[in-house]
């Protein structure tokens, strides 16, 4: 069974005020198998954080379904859909999301607070984690004695130490300097390499090609994938960018 399932996905808008309707996503299909890393491409208004809420439930369909682990998102209760999404989700979004008055450790732990975890149990996750991600030194610092890089790291911290099922990514990239993104990526692949399972949206080409496949987003629907197979980052990188070409032009589908 795949990790993750998207069938028939359509979202229409309808604003509050007139009559007005936006096809959001029109009819999107794929599926995600545990262990890849996944990233999401379109252009600006191709419905990519739509779909991203929907994954994670925090929208509902206006039409199709959304599986996760075989579950159906719709037919979750509301007061259920918190807890799932804490224990199957980790978020990692572009503004890093982090509490400035708490220190970096205690951001880290709190979908742990949330679900009452005790504080040995907490610790002995976080150091391996923090490990990993090289921020042992700074957990007691606060987000804003520290770089975007940094905070993005402890975003990661926090959203991996509830063991998640699926990682999902908005943008994570989108706010730090190159070095650091390229750093970043590094980062989500070696957590890939590792087991984790990642479904990355971003604008950046070469954040993608750190993916093991890309989908694109054309029109609201799944226009095209590219799978990495044996090709280097850098023949990934150019087949993303002539995708992309293809995609704003507005030409066919090429290979
Ligand atoms: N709450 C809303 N009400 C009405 N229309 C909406 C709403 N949210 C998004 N839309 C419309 O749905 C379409 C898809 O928007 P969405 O934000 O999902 O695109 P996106 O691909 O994430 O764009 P970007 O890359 O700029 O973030 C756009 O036409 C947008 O204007």
């Amino acid at each position: 069974m795949a990790l993750l399932e998207v069938k028939n996905v359509k979202k229409i808008y309808t604003t509050r005020f007139g009559n007005n309707q936006v096809e959001a996503l029109k009819d999107v299909n794929f599926s995600v198998e545990s262990g890849e890393y996944v990233a999401i491409m379109g252009e600006s208004g191709s419905g990519k954080t739509t779909l991203l809420n929907i994954l994670a439930a925090l929208d509902k369909p206006t039409e199709g379904k959304v599986y996760l682990k075989g579950n159906d998102l719709g037919n979750l209760k509301e007061k259920d859909i918190a807890a799932f999404r804490r224990q199957n989700m980790g978020f990692v979004f572009q503004d890093f999301n982090l509490l400035d008055t708490f220190s970096l450790k205690d951001n880290i732990y709190l979908p742990l607070v949330l679900s009452v975890a005790k504080y040995n149990t907490m610790e002995k996750r976080l150091a391996p984690i923090a490990e990993k991600l090289g921020i042992t030194q700074i957990l007691d610092k606060y987000p804003y004695e520290v770089s975007g890089g940094q905070k993005q790291r402890a975003a990661i911290a926090r959203a991996l130490i509830t063991k998640p099922q699926l990682i999902l990514a908005d943008e994570p990239s989108g706010a730090l300097d190159s070095k650091a993104a390229d750093s970043l990526m590094n980062l989500f692949t070696t957590i890939n390499q590792d087991g984790q399972t990642i479904l990355m949206v971003t604008h950046s080409v070469k954040a993608a090609s750190s993916a093991n496949r890309i989908l694109f987003i054309k029109d609201g629907e799944v226009f095209h994938q590219i799978y990495r197979g044996n090709l280097t980052s850098e023949q990934l990188y150019q087949k993303i960018a002539d995708t992309l070409t293809v995609l704003t032009t507005g030409g066919e589908e090429g290979e």
